[in-house]
């Protein structure tokens, strides 16, 4: 598959701030890619640079191998970014038919409609007499608009409710199935895991993990061991098996954080111990976080501590 996005050690810095520090990565056509961090931690930067937004301070950007500004790349991308401005005095069909028009291959208004749940009713609005939530469901028809091959998404469902939220992913997951690829930025962990094929994490301006969900997971958690007791044996025995960090247990269910899920899974069927229901999982993607987060703090306070010197 074809590189369509290519980031270069690409810095940004504010007067003294590096808002982003040496990136690198590029995403294939048909990706569905999280960039996920916490507040701060550079994801819209990194996102106004690759749509051209931004200049970065060093190193480089290209779309479909191209400059973001080139003519025949912005015809092939949309972007909906966190804050919600449109041009008032319009009416919201107004709009989109402006936008639509700069395209030469829009997609329909009523694929529109469908596509970003805008009721007909608001079509005939004036964007600055719609609600919050209109305006986002405004925006991201505007990203639509020129039926786009590549997408970017800055925090697309801060705000929204449950169901909102799942009614916009299931969109999503529709246009990528059409080929399309998208690329989202979120603070919610839960999100990227659910619906990125792959996340790039990034802290403090930079990448610290880039993998699919299960590839962070399973390289960066301990996985567990869970099942049934059919008889009880004491915690203290469980502690005692190798390959075992950590052991839970609550009534008949036991989970065993495992260092080695095979060679504690061989351990346990050697010693035949009388239990059932065994399952093997992987860590949660929180402990990869929070992992990838303790790992950059150490490296700061050694900074702290040169500067110190
Ligand atoms: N125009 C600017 N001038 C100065 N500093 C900026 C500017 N834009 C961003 N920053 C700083 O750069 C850092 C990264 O900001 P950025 O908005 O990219 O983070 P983010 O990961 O998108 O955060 P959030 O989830 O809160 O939107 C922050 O410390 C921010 O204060």
């Amino acid at each position: 598959m074809q590189t369509i996005v290519e980031l270069k050690n690409v810095t940004k810095e504010f007067q003294q701030k590096k808002a982003v520090n040496d990136v690198s990565f590029s995403i294939k056509q048909g990706e569905m890619v999280a960039i996920l961090g916490a507040n701060g931690a550079g994801k819209t930067t990194t996102m106004r640079m690759m749509l051209g937004l931004m200049k970065p301070t060093r190193g480089t950007v290209s779309l479909f191998q191209k400059d973001s500004k080139h003519k025949e790349v912005l015809e092939r991308v949309g972007g909906m970014l966190q804050e919600v401005s449109v041009m008032d005095s319009l009416k919201v069909k107004e709009l989109i038919q402006l936008i639509q028009s700069y395209y030469q291959h829009p997609l329909e208004l009523s694929s529109l409609l469908e596509l970003t749940g805008l009721h007909e009713e608001e079509w005939n609005k004036r964007t600055e007499k719609l609600s919050g939530g209109q305006k986002r469901r405004l925006n991201f028809a505007l990203a639509l608009a020129g039926n786009p091959d590549l997408l970017f998404l800055d925090e697309p469902t801060v705000g929204m409710d449950v169901t909102a939220r799942e009614n916009f992913w299931r969109k999503i997951k529709e246009l990528n199935k059409q080929g399309k690829t998208i690329l989202f930025t979120t603070h919610y962990l839960q999100e990227a895991d659910e619906v990125a094929e792959r996340i790039i994490m990034i802290n403090k301006g930079e990448v610290v993990g880039d993998g699919t969900p299960e590839h962070l997971k399973g390289k960066l958690t301990k996985p567990r061991v869970r099942f049934q007791e059919k008889i009880s044996y004491p915690i203290d025995f469980y502690r005692t098996l190798p390959f075992v960090a950590e052991v839970q247990k609550e009534k008949e269910t036991v989970t065993l954080v495992a260092t080695n899920a095979d060679q504690l899974l061989k351990e346990i069927f050697d010693r035949q111990l009388n239990i059932h229901h065994i399952e093997v999982k992987l860590g949660r993607l929180e402990e990869v976080f929070s992992q990838l987060m303790e790992d950059t703090k150490e490296v700061d306070s050694n900074e702290h501590l040169l500067d110190a010197k």
